[in-house]
């Protein structure tokens, strides 16, 4: 299980989470739901161990994690798998999408080999076919990038999926897509996931349970 307890955060003077507590279990979606700017983006960059908390703590099967980004240990990193809004932010524009779903399994050093066989593997998990995977973001639609991006994410096979509004610029078809493979993924993992969506469809659609960040204070921000 992956959890948040008593996550107090503030951009300046501007308190944006104040006490904010939740869990997601192994298997099970959880949706996040509550108002523009609430800091439903701020809390999963938290929960994905990239934003540290003015108070509060993430842990992993109780274990608390200290520390953001490469300061934590490599293991418990890549437990966690993040999807962000806008695949056009997300990626280097420079790189090809296969070197992009690499980029994971590169900074592990995994020889070249490997790196290859794994990127062929993640490329058919999410759908993109091997002359999508020679192109570079800028010749490739927003699906089709996202689906790569999708795919990074899964390299190191997470635990615990963070969805932040990863559909939501994304057309229907393109949509049922995205959110089919992350199921299929939990299905075959065991994975945790957890989705911020304005969606109030896709919530319904998708997630086990639903959340309002509002009511996950201890005091409201
Ligand atoms: N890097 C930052 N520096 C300063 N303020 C920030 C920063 N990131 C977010 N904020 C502010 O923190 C608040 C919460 O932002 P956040 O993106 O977490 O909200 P949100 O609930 O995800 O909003 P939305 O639904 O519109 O995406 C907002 O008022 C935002 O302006």
């Amino acid at each position: 299980m992956i959890t948040a307890d008593g996550i107090t955060v503030a951009y300046g003077r501007h308190r944006v989470l104040d006490g904010v507590s939740l869990s997601v279990a192994r298997g099970e979606t959880v949706g996040l739901r509550g108002p523009s700017g609430a800091g439903k983006s701020t809390l999963l960059r938290v929960l994905a161990l990239l934003h540290r908390p003015v108070a509060g703590t993430v842990s992993i099967d109780g274990t608390a994690i200290t520390g953001i980004r490469y300061a934590v240990p490599p293991a418990v990193r890549t437990r966690i798998g993040v999807l962000f809004q806008s695949p056009r932010a997300a990626a280097d524009p420079r790189l090809s999408l296969a070197d992009l779903i690499a980029e994971p399994l590169r900074v592990a050093r995994l020889p070249r080999a490997t790196v290859t066989g794994r990127v062929a593997e993640l490329a058919d998990v999410v759908g993109l076919t091997a002359d999508l995977l020679i192109r570079r973001p800028h010749a490739v639609s927003d699906g089709q990038l996202q689906r790569a991006c999708l795919a990074r994410a899964f390299a190191h096979t997470p635990d615990y999926l963070l969805c932040d509004e990863a559909t939501t610029m994304l057309d229907a078809a393109t949509q049922a897509l995205i959110a089919a493979v992350i199921t299929d993924y939990q299905q075959r993992h065991n994975a945790g996931v957890l989705i911020v969506t304005h969606d109030p469809a896709l919530m319904t659609r998708w997630a086990d349970r639903c959340l309002d960040l509002g009511d996950l204070a201890a005091v409201d921000p």
